[in-house]
């Protein structure tokens, strides 16, 4: 029987990882490999996901739909020799990749005869302004789900998931959408019994040319940050950006790992596990337009955010 294979897709800070992260803490059982792919050198996601020391296969610096597609085919198939096999594996796309390329590369007929795309979930910040779904890349997420889970409806307010809903419609998008507070989505949704071996191979549409609109830059120091200085930071990066993500310890807490997030303009800040041996203290994943934000000063930018600096 071909282990099944759930794809997540959807933009930059959708909701991705939290939905994984859910799914994998609630696996009752299953053995679920993950691979998750950040566009950026650092493996951030791979770290937010719980349990990552086993079965979290990180694919980082690239993007899985283009640079990358050697090494998921690699990965999947490194994780179906394993004894015993993984029950089913999820892919978590970056946020820039185009899953329709994704689609493509699982067909490959080596991975075929032992795993199967079996859900594609595109994961929606429902507070994304209905406009923002004409976008190609967007369009193309939605396009080949077969499950739209509407994400962040807490801060979205009253009335976005039913404006969500239409603007989904209306793009003609014919996959069920389901809320997802929080990253709840009912496991046996993502992988329906027995459904594996029936599903019809997947037509996908020709490829489109890789298209370089986003870089990431990152910024790492051995020292820890201060915090209110970090805040000014981000304030003044903030109009450039699409996406940040790191982790860091702060002169005011050391010894601790702080997560921070920055998506759709919403900066958050949470604790995070103990600091990770080996690994720089601050390490923080900045997602830009191209020619939005430079190296040089994002670094001047973010060097003062250390101590003396
Ligand atoms: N309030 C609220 N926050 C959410 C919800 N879902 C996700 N978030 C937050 O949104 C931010 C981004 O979530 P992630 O799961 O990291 O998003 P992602 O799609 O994996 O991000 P990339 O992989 O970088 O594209 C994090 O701070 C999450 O805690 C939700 O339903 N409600």
């Amino acid at each position: 029987m071909a282990v099944p294979i759930l794809l997540v897709t959807g933009f930059l800070g959708a909701g991705k990882t939290t939905v994984v992260n859910h799914l994998l803490a609630h696996a009752e059982g299953q053995r679920i490999a993950a691979v998750v792919n950040d566009f950026g050198a650092i493996n951030i996601d791979a770290e937010l996901i719980a349990g990552a020391s086993d079965g979290v296969v990180s694919l980082a610096n690239g993007c899985i739909c283009c640079s990358l597609e050697g090494d998921l085919l690699r990965t999947l198939s490194t994780l179906l020799r394993r004894d015993p096999k993984p029950d089913c594996i999820v892919i978590e796309t970056s946020g820039v990749a185009d899953p329709a390329d994704i689609v493509r590369n699982l067909m490959d007929p080596v991975i075929l005869r032992e795993a199967q795309l079996e859900t594609v979930l595109c994961v929606l910040d429902a507070g994304t302004p209905p406009s923002a779904l004409d976008d190609a890349l967007m369009r193309s997420q939605l396009r080949v789900a077969d499950i739209v889970a509407l994400s962040k409806l807490d801060l979205a307010g009253a009335g976005a998931g039913v404006r969500m809903r239409e603007a989904i419609r209306a793009q003609r998008v014919p996959a069920v959408v389901v809320d997802a507070h929080h990253g709840e989505i009912p496991p046996a949704l993502l992988f329906p019994a027995g459904a594996c071996c029936s599903s019809a191979p997947r037509e996908v549409g020709p490829k489109r040319p890789a298209e370089e609109r986003f870089e990431a830059l990152s910024w790492t120091s051995d020292k820890p940050v201060s915090l209110p200085r970090l805040q000014q930071a981000i304030s003044r990066l903030a109009p450039k950006l699409a996406r940040a993500k790191g982790l860091f310890e702060t002169l005011e807490q050391p010894g601790r790992t702080m997560v921070f997030q920055f998506a759709a303009g919403r900066a958050t800040l949470a604790p995070g596990d103990a600091p990770t041996p080996g690994a720089a203290r601050t390490r923080i994943v900045f997602i830009a337009e191209l020619g939005m934000l430079s190296k040089a000063e994002l670094d001047e930018v973010m060097e003062a955010c250390v101590a003396g600096g």
